[in-house]
């Protein structure tokens, strides 16, 4: 399974009847900046590796700009704008307008404020950042991504069973990013991830992980996360949830 995510902030202001138990607001007529972060997921990706292009949640973001950013969302939602509503008012412009086409990939989340993994705790998380070029194959013409261009890579693995990887692993982890991730041209240094989407090295590494790694009795390896830039991430894992 496959998840991808990516963040997106808008303006706004709002004012819920003071019977509405809608935390951290204040009574009466106030304002936020929203941060809100979109998981989508499939089972499967698509050529070149993506679950869908990352460039497919523009029309979100322009949406966001266009219909939500400065305005009071009284006017824009047709009740109560609290954090429920306005998260069902973008869920719903999500699955109707992103989704759906594509028959393929679900939403898994949308949150407001909680960037992080939705519904599933706080976990053991080790990271590591790398400074990797690449290039991805099979985009269509002026596809910005399909020239060789580069990022501040941030890769994440998330296990269970102990609070802390022994040293010996960390060690294992640290020497093979900094051989075959940092300060490499991806596409020739790890060509059996495929192309190097996040999703694609997101799953790499977490093959790798569990293959390569001498875990202590009862640690597994629960997923690993992949992100080229500060909004966006792509995940691997085995399970299904
Ligand atoms: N599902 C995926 N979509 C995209 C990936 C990917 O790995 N998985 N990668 C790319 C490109 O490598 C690109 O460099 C990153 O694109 P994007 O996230 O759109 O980055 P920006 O910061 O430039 O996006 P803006 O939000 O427009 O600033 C593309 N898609």
């Amino acid at each position: 399974m496959y998840r991808i995510g990516k963040q997106f902030t808008f303006d706004a202001a709002h004012a819920v009847p003071a019977a509405v138990d809608e935390r951290h607001c204040p009574p009466g007529l106030h304002g936020h900046t929203y941060t809100i972060g979109v998981v989508l997921a499939a089972e499967q990706v698509e050529p070149p590796g993506f679950v869908i292009d990352f460039a497919a949640l523009n029309p979100f973001a322009r949406h966001l700009n266009e219909v939500l950013d400065h305005r009071l969302l009284n006017d824009v939602l047709d009740q109560p704008p609290t954090h429920q509503a306005i998260n069902g008012y973008l869920r719903r412009w999500l699955e109707t307008f992103l989704v759906a086409p594509t028959g393929r990939v679900t939403l898994d989340a949308v949150s407001i404020q909680a960037p992080t993994l939705p519904g599933q705790g706080p976990l053991a998380e080790y990271e590591v950042t790398f400074e990797a070029a690449h290039r991805l194959p099979g985009l269509p013409i002026g596809h910005k991504c399909a020239r060789i261009h580069g990022h501040s890579y941030r890769a994440a693995f998330r296990f269970d069973g102990t609070s802390r990887l022994p040293d010996a692993c960390l060690a294992a982890l640290n020497g093979y990013i900094s051989t075959a991730f940092n300060g490499c041209y991806l596409n020739d240094s790890v060509p059996h991830a495929g192309p190097p989407t996040s999703e694609n090295l997101a799953r790499h590494l977490y093959e790798w992980a569990c293959k390569e790694l001498s875990l202590p009795d009862g640690t597994t390896i629960t997923a690993a996360r992949v992100s080229e830039t500060a909004s966006t991430w792509a995940e691997y894992q085995e399970t299904t949830w």
